[in-house]
């Protein structure tokens, strides 16, 4: 959760003049899924919460989206075009604001993974990244995309935190391995950051190296400490069933995550484990731990979302822009139903709102 008030090329120094009320970008997600109609719902359920939002998407696919949740005797949520992100600042509430980003079209069709809407959805992000690395908005929340859509639009990243890390390394002029990221997945009772994310459960076990545990271990001790304002408590999970067992059950935790967790402790960080990973999890929910390092993306994720999607939210840390996201994905079989429900994007809007400087309350 670095804060991201001030994303310039040297990574912090906000240039003179900036507005101090920015709006907020979220982006479409793939308008074949539920994204959309959950950014209309936000918009016409939370006007106070969505007060400075506008989406970078597609004016065609809103509107469809729009009629999605309604019904009898509702009235119809308006959705105007803007011509800047600025302009979001003006808006009246209950009054959904669309920059144009994709080429306008018909909307693509419900519930299908194709070419267009991946390319639909990554060029959203895309523009918000660019927005918010120059300051122009002052965070972004991302509706889900749908991996396979990006891929078939020939979009060299697995998923959103890789095309921001990509953008923001290109921004900085750094290599991408000079600014590294982590997925941080957070509720009310959880926090869990993955030292691995978009990657076979092969090759996660092959990332489980001591400098990517380290690295890790930083990035969260840093974005977890400014958010909480203290050095956070993290606990570490093994790899292996109960943390190897004493290398019964593997040697990792002996080998490779235990000296990574040591030279944590060198620096200073309240880190503790390797924990048995079965068991991690119902320790920090019950206050031992602030947050839980997890070594790949299944072990960090299901614990927070079996939770409930509802709660979840998705944040990426080491940016330097703030980045959230619902912690569930497109929902193509629910897609256009009017069904999906919102709160997990609220609770987005809401971190984005803690975390985003210039914000308005
Ligand atoms: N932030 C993101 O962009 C993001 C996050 C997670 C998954 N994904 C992607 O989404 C695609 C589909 O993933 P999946 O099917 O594994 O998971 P999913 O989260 O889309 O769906 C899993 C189940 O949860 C239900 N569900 C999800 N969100 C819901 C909501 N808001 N309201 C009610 N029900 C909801 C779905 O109907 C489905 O039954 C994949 O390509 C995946 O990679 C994207
Ligand atoms: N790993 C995330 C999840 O399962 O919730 C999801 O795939 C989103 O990843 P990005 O934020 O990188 O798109």
């Amino acid at each position: 959760m670095s804060r991201a008030a001030s994303p310039s090329r040297d990574g912090a120094v906000p240039p003179p003049g900036r507005p101090e009320r920015r709006p907020i970008a979220i982006t479409l997600g793939d308008p074949a899924g539920i994204g959309p109609e959950i950014i209309a719902k936000a918009f016409r359920d939370a006007p106070g919460l969505m007060r400075d939002c506008f989406v970078a998407g597609d004016l065609a696919t809103l509107r469809r989206a729009v009629r999605f949740i309604g019904g009898p005797g509702r009235a119809e949520l308006p959705v105007a075009l803007i011509g800047a992100a600025a302009e979001a600042l003006q808006m009246p509430p209950r009054c959904l604001p669309v920059l144009q980003i994709a080429a306008p079209a018909a909307p693509v069709p419900l519930g299908q993974v194709s070419a267009l809407a991946g390319r639909i959805a990554a060029d959203c992000v895309t523009w918000a990244a660019r927005a918010a690395l120059r300051g122009e908005v002052a965070a972004l929340v991302t509706a889900p995309l749908h991996k396979e859509a990006l891929a078939a639009a020939g979009v060299p990243f697995p998923g959103h935190t890789e095309l921001l890390q990509a953008e923001a390394a290109a921004f900085l002029g750094r290599p991408v391995a000079e600014v590294p990221v982590r997925m941080m997945l957070a509720n009310d009772e959880l926090r869990t950051v993955l030292v691995s994310i978009h990657v076979s459960l092969r090759e996660a076990i092959e990332a489980v190296t001591f400098d990517n545990v380290l690295q890790t271990l930083r990035i969260t001790h840093e974005s977890v400490g400014t958010a909480l304002q203290r050095p956070p408590r993290i606990g570490v999970a093994g790899l292996n069933p109960h943390a190897g067992e004493g290398g019964l059950f593997g040697r990792e935790e002996i080998d490779t995550i235990l000296p990574a967790v040591r030279a944590a402790q060198a620096d200073g960080l309240a880190v503790s484990g390797p924990f048995a990973p079965d068991t991690i999890f119902m320790r920090a929910r019950r206050g031992e731990f602030d947050v839980v390092v997890a070594m790949y993306h299944d072990q960090g994720l299901i614990p927070v979302k079996y939770l409930g999607v509802e709660q979840g939210v998705n944040v990426t840390l080491g940016l330097p822009l703030v980045r959230t996201s619902p912690d569930h994905g497109t929902a193509f079989d629910i897609a256009g139903t009017g069904r999906a429900d919102a709160s997990s994007l609220l609770e987005a809007i809401r971190m984005a709102r803690r975390l985003g400087a210039g914000v308005s309350e």
